[in-house]
């Protein structure tokens, strides 16, 4: 059976300038509900960016972004923002809330009932692989990065948004944790159905977890593929990052 592509996120001739330069150009692509695109590129090629004009912490000085065929700046920000969770590298958790309170956040702005809150949090620890009993009194200064990275996660998780954005959250782990959050997170995104947008540079990462993977380069997406395809692709930008892999192998 052939299941009809649903449109989460629609980019429609997206140009943003700043001081007459344009930090993304003429983006034209679509984000499909349910997938994990990645967007791969060099530091400074605008991922980041393109990431910031889906939840509107940027507006586009050309063209319009839709999110569930609505402009952006047509959505009320708070529920936008509601939507679509966002888990950063440095994950952005309040040092002084507990871990527990820190995923409770978005529910307790929406007036959850404590209890619902609680029990909330102490699913997502599970489903992160925190244990509850050990964690959820916890405060950050007291977990692994690794370990904050999940509650991150969880976090962004807690008010089942039907979409994250990620920019570089596994960016400072080392390379056995995140492999193991990579591999966990996959599964995550997969089984909640989830759309994901995963920004790295890291082209390793981007195998590892992605549906399509967006390649940009200075302020243009130059190539959007599944990842089998993203393999053969010709352009140099493609083969340069591909070459990485190689090393790796
Ligand atoms: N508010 C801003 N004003 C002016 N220029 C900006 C602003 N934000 C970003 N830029 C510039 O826009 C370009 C794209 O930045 P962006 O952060 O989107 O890149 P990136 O691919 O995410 O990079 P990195 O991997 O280093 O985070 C860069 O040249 C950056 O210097």
């Amino acid at each position: 059976m052939t299941q009809e592509k649903q449109v989460a996120v629609e980019f429609r001739n997206v140009t943003l300038r700043r001081n007459n330069r344009a930090l993304v150009s003429n983006l034209n692509f679509s984000i499909y509900k349910g997938e994990a695109l990645v967007l791969l590129g060099r530091s400074g090629s605008g991922k980041t960016t393109t990431m910031k004009l889906i939840n509107r912490l940027l507006a586009p000085t050309e063209g319009e972004v839709l999110f569930d065929d609505i402009p952006t700046t047509q959505w009320d920000e708070i529920k936008l923002r509601r939507r679509i969770g966002y888990v950063i590298q440095e994950t952005g958790l309040f040092p002084h809330f507990t871990v527990e309170r820190n995923i409770g956040l978005v529910p307790s702005l929406e007036k959850w009932k404590p209890k619902q809150i609680k029990t909330r949090a102490h699913e997502l620890l599970n489903l992160v692989g925190l244990e509850p009993s050990t964690f959820a009194q916890r405060y950050p200064h007291e977990l692994s990065g690794g370990q904050r990275q999940r509650v991150g996660v969880a976090r962004a998780l807690a008010a089942d948004p039907p979409m994250l954005l990620m920019d570089e959250p596994f960016g400072a782990l080392d390379p056995i944790t995140r492999l193991e959050i990579q591999r966990e997170f996959k599964r995550l995104q997969q089984n909640l159905g989830k759309t994901v947008v995963f920004v790295t540079h890291d082209i390793q990462e981007a195998f590892v977890l992605s549906s399509r993977i967006g390649l940009m380069h200075q302020g243009e997406l130059i190539v959007l593929e599944a990842p089998q395809q993203f393999r053969n692709s010709q352009h140099p930008e493609a083969k340069a990052f591909l070459q990485c892999l190689e090393y790796s192998s």
